[in-house]
């Protein structure tokens, strides 16, 4: 028997709100599931649970001290290694780790999305294909505006609160500087249908030259 192929891993980053997640719904769908393993860097949010709950609102989440990323690198080493991980489930209305995960089979191919997940030497090392997702401030910010009320349990207040003083300082700091390491920016996120289709067929060509050589 052959060895099974390492897996190929692949970073979406880009500023929140940018279309991430949209774009990595699109692969899902247009690859299939059954085919990719996800890993949202934002499952792997410190668990806050010791601190009352006015002190977790003064946290910087877009620091990148605010995540557990060796966690997020020893799940992607597993997964490359062919065994399931067990993925944490956070919780962004009350800033906690549920007590749930999620298990996450290994797959030919690994999907890794968040804001941060360029900066690290250690992260970014892992990834054999780095896309960025290019989208403009204002609209991020608009879309933001409205997951997070929706979605967090955030009011209007808060959401420009946490904005002005941490997401907007800490992108310009942490996050746009790393649009310099991707092999492929995608304007406008997940609705760029030439981006994807090229995305897509990349992904395509390299599982139908497996399942021919097979
Ligand atoms: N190209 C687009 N046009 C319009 N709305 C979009 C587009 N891409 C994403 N959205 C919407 O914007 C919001 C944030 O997108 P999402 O993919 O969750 O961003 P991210 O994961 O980068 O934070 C979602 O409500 C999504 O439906
Ligand atoms: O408890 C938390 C944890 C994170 N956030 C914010 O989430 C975004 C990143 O998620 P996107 O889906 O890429 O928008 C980050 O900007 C943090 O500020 C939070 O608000 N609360």
């Amino acid at each position: 028997m052959p060895n099974p192929p390492t897996p190929l891993v692949i970073g979406i980053a880009g500023g929140t709100g940018s279309g991430k997640t949209t774009v990595v719904d699109t692969i899902l769908k247009r690859v299939g599931r059954e085919r990719i393993a996800c890993l949202p860097h934002d499952a792997y949010y410190r668990d806050l649970s010791h601190l009352p709950f006015e002190e977790r609102l003064k946290v910087n989440f877009d620091h990148p001290d605010s995540l557990e990323t060796d966690l997020l690198i020893e799940h992607i080493h597993r997964l490359k290694c062919w065994e399931a991980v067990d993925v944490p489930v956070y919780d962004f209305a009350h800033h906690t780790r549920t007590s749930q995960t999620i298990h996450v089979e290994p797959r030919r191919i690994i999907l890794v999305e968040g804001i941060l997940i360029f900066y690290e030497p250690a992260l970014r090392a892992e990834f054999d294909v780095k896309i960025f997702v290019d989208t403009d401030a204002d609209i991020r910010f608009i879309r933001r505006l409205q997951r997070d009320i929706v979605e967090r349990g955030r009011t209007t207040e808060s959401v420009i609160r946490q904005y002005l003083e941490t997401v907007r300082p800490m992108h310009l700091e942490f996050v746009e500087p790393t649009k310099r390491y991707a092999d492929i920016i995608i304007p406008e996120g997940g609705l760029n249908t030439v981006a994807l289709d090229m995305v897509v067929a990349r992904i395509e060509a390299l599982l139908g030259r497996e399942h021919l050589s097979a």
